[in-house]
Protein backbone atom coordinates (compact mmCIF):
# COMPACT_ATOMS: atom_id res chain seq x y z
CA UNK A 1 0.00 0.00 0.00
CA UNK A 2 2.57 2.41 0.89
CA UNK A 3 4.18 4.35 -2.09
CA UNK A 4 7.25 7.06 -2.14
CA UNK A 5 8.36 8.63 0.84
CA UNK A 6 7.19 11.96 0.84
CA UNK A 7 8.63 13.97 3.55
CA UNK A 8 9.85 13.73 6.83
CA UNK A 9 7.76 16.31 9.05
CA UNK A 10 10.69 18.11 11.63
CA UNK A 11 9.24 19.83 14.52
CA UNK A 12 10.79 23.28 15.23
CA UNK A 13 10.55 26.21 17.29
CA UNK A 14 11.52 28.50 15.11
CA UNK A 15 11.42 27.84 10.91
CA UNK A 16 13.69 30.64 11.00
CA UNK A 17 16.04 29.26 12.54
CA UNK A 18 16.21 25.51 11.28
CA UNK A 19 16.27 27.03 7.53
CA UNK A 20 19.71 28.21 8.58
CA UNK A 21 21.10 24.94 9.78
CA UNK A 22 19.63 23.25 6.19
CA UNK A 23 20.65 25.77 4.21
CA UNK A 24 24.20 27.26 6.00
CA UNK A 25 25.40 23.98 7.50
CA UNK A 26 23.82 21.12 5.48
CA UNK A 27 23.86 22.99 2.23
CA UNK A 28 20.36 23.03 1.23
CA UNK A 29 19.55 25.04 -2.00
CA UNK A 30 15.51 24.60 -2.72
CA UNK A 31 14.10 26.00 0.41
CA UNK A 32 10.38 26.94 -0.30
CA UNK A 33 9.16 29.83 1.51
CA UNK A 34 7.38 29.24 4.53
CA UNK A 35 3.39 29.21 4.76
CA UNK A 36 0.38 29.22 7.38
CA UNK A 37 -1.78 26.12 7.99
CA UNK A 38 -4.16 27.00 10.61
CA UNK A 39 -6.26 23.96 9.66
CA UNK A 40 -3.35 21.98 10.83
CA UNK A 41 -2.35 24.33 13.14
CA UNK A 42 1.19 24.56 11.64
CA UNK A 43 3.07 26.91 10.09
CA UNK A 44 4.99 25.25 7.20
CA UNK A 45 8.58 24.97 4.94
CA UNK A 46 9.20 22.60 2.21
CA UNK A 47 13.12 21.90 1.86
CA UNK A 48 13.90 19.70 -1.22
CA UNK A 49 16.01 16.69 -1.71
CA UNK A 50 16.71 15.12 -4.68
CA UNK A 51 13.89 12.15 -3.90
CA UNK A 52 11.86 13.46 -0.88
CA UNK A 53 11.35 16.49 1.36
CA UNK A 54 12.06 17.85 4.76
CA UNK A 55 8.62 19.23 6.09
CA UNK A 56 9.54 21.76 8.24
CA UNK A 57 6.58 22.28 11.00
CA UNK A 58 6.01 25.45 13.79
CA UNK A 59 3.37 25.61 16.10
CA UNK A 60 0.62 28.02 14.38
CA UNK A 61 -0.61 28.78 17.87
CA UNK A 62 -0.71 27.20 21.38
CA UNK A 63 -3.57 24.44 20.24
CA UNK A 64 -0.80 23.00 17.59
CA UNK A 65 -1.11 18.89 17.80
CA UNK A 66 2.66 19.57 18.04
CA UNK A 67 2.61 21.65 21.52
CA UNK A 68 3.29 18.76 23.70
CA UNK A 69 6.04 17.50 21.14
CA UNK A 70 7.93 20.21 21.50
CA UNK A 71 6.87 20.52 25.17
CA UNK A 72 9.08 17.08 25.65
CA UNK A 73 11.89 18.00 22.98
CA UNK A 74 12.64 21.86 23.52
CA UNK A 75 14.88 21.85 20.40
CA UNK A 76 12.86 20.37 18.23
CA UNK A 77 12.94 16.50 16.66
CA UNK A 78 11.97 14.31 14.00
CA UNK A 79 8.16 14.27 14.12
CA UNK A 80 6.81 11.79 11.51
CA UNK A 81 7.36 10.66 8.39
CA UNK A 82 4.67 10.86 5.39
CA UNK A 83 4.21 7.69 2.31
CA UNK A 84 2.18 8.13 -0.12
CA UNK A 85 -0.93 6.29 -1.00
CA UNK A 86 -2.92 6.28 -4.14
CA UNK A 87 -6.44 6.65 -3.00
CA UNK A 88 -6.58 8.18 0.90
CA UNK A 89 -10.06 6.91 1.22
CA UNK A 90 -9.14 3.44 0.24
CA UNK A 91 -6.06 3.48 2.69
CA UNK A 92 -8.28 4.33 5.28
CA UNK A 93 -10.47 0.99 4.73
CA UNK A 94 -7.14 -1.09 4.34
CA UNK A 95 -6.09 0.55 7.70
CA UNK A 96 -9.54 0.16 9.69
CA UNK A 97 -9.75 -3.40 8.22
CA UNK A 98 -5.98 -4.17 9.85
CA UNK A 99 -7.47 -2.71 13.26
CA UNK A 100 -5.24 0.55 12.82
CA UNK A 101 -6.03 3.62 14.68
CA UNK A 102 -6.72 6.96 12.18
CA UNK A 103 -6.22 10.04 14.48
CA UNK A 104 -8.11 13.24 14.95
CA UNK A 105 -11.58 12.60 13.78
CA UNK A 106 -10.72 9.67 11.36
CA UNK A 107 -11.33 11.52 8.43
CA UNK A 108 -8.65 12.65 5.51
CA UNK A 109 -7.85 16.09 5.87
CA UNK A 110 -6.28 18.24 3.08
CA UNK A 111 -2.87 19.00 3.97
CA UNK A 112 0.27 20.83 3.12
CA UNK A 113 0.43 19.82 -0.70
CA UNK A 114 -3.17 20.62 -1.08
CA UNK A 115 -4.20 16.39 -1.21
CA UNK A 116 -6.08 14.77 1.85
CA UNK A 117 -3.84 13.41 4.44
CA UNK A 118 -4.06 10.85 8.00
CA UNK A 119 -1.85 10.15 10.74
CA UNK A 120 -2.07 6.90 12.26
CA UNK A 121 -1.09 6.72 16.19
CA UNK A 122 2.81 5.89 17.04
CA UNK A 123 2.11 3.50 19.43
CA UNK A 124 0.59 1.30 16.82
CA UNK A 125 3.27 2.09 14.23
CA UNK A 126 6.52 1.00 16.16
CA UNK A 127 6.89 4.52 17.96
CA UNK A 128 6.58 6.31 14.98
CA UNK A 129 4.09 8.61 13.52
CA UNK A 130 3.18 7.77 10.30
CA UNK A 131 1.43 10.38 7.72
CA UNK A 132 -0.66 8.70 4.97
CA UNK A 133 -0.76 11.26 1.91
CA UNK A 134 -2.90 11.13 -1.32
CA UNK A 135 -0.13 10.97 -3.99
CA UNK A 136 -0.91 14.34 -6.18
CA UNK A 137 -2.65 13.16 -9.59
CA UNK A 138 -0.07 13.31 -11.98
CA UNK A 139 0.10 16.66 -14.50
CA UNK A 140 -1.48 15.68 -17.50
C1 LIG B 1 1.89 20.35 7.36
C2 LIG B 1 0.56 19.72 7.34
C3 LIG B 1 0.60 18.18 7.44
C4 LIG B 1 1.16 17.65 6.11
O1 LIG B 1 0.40 17.86 5.13
O2 LIG B 1 2.27 17.09 6.02
C5 LIG B 1 1.36 17.73 8.62
O3 LIG B 1 2.32 16.98 8.63
S1 LIG B 1 0.73 18.38 10.09
C6 LIG B 1 1.79 17.66 11.39
C7 LIG B 1 1.21 17.97 12.74
N1 LIG B 1 -0.05 17.27 12.94
C8 LIG B 1 -0.09 16.07 13.55
O4 LIG B 1 0.92 15.54 14.00
C9 LIG B 1 -1.46 15.42 13.64
C10 LIG B 1 -1.37 14.01 14.23
N2 LIG B 1 -0.75 14.06 15.54
C11 LIG B 1 -1.50 13.91 16.68
O5 LIG B 1 -2.70 13.70 16.65
C12 LIG B 1 -0.73 14.02 17.99
O6 LIG B 1 0.52 14.66 17.76
C13 LIG B 1 -0.45 12.64 18.67
C14 LIG B 1 0.38 11.74 17.79
C15 LIG B 1 -1.77 11.97 19.02
C16 LIG B 1 0.34 12.89 19.95
O7 LIG B 1 -0.36 13.87 20.67
P1 LIG B 1 0.27 14.44 22.03
O8 LIG B 1 -0.61 15.52 22.55
O9 LIG B 1 1.71 14.78 21.82
O10 LIG B 1 0.06 13.18 22.93
P2 LIG B 1 1.00 12.60 24.02
O11 LIG B 1 2.06 13.54 24.42
O12 LIG B 1 0.08 12.05 25.06
O13 LIG B 1 1.68 11.36 23.25
C17 LIG B 1 1.08 10.10 23.28
C18 LIG B 1 2.22 9.10 23.10
O14 LIG B 1 2.68 9.23 21.74
C19 LIG B 1 4.05 9.61 21.75
N3 LIG B 1 4.23 10.56 20.67
C20 LIG B 1 3.68 11.78 20.57
N4 LIG B 1 4.07 12.37 19.41
C21 LIG B 1 4.90 11.49 18.80
C22 LIG B 1 5.66 11.51 17.59
N5 LIG B 1 5.62 12.58 16.78
N6 LIG B 1 6.41 10.45 17.28
C23 LIG B 1 6.46 9.36 18.09
N7 LIG B 1 5.78 9.26 19.28
C24 LIG B 1 5.01 10.33 19.61
C25 LIG B 1 4.32 10.24 23.09
O15 LIG B 1 5.68 10.12 23.42
C26 LIG B 1 3.43 9.40 23.99
O16 LIG B 1 4.07 8.18 24.21
P3 LIG B 1 4.09 7.61 25.74
O17 LIG B 1 4.71 8.73 26.57
O18 LIG B 1 4.93 6.37 25.65
O19 LIG B 1 2.64 7.36 26.07
CO1 LIG C 1 3.56 16.06 7.16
Amino acid sequence: MIGNLNHVGVATPSIADSIKLYRDILGATKIGEPFDLPAQGVKVCFIDTPTAQIELIEPYDETSPITGFLAKNPKGGQHHVCFEVADIHDAVAEMRAKGVTILGTGEPRIGAHGTPVVFLHPKEMGGVLIELMEAPKEAH
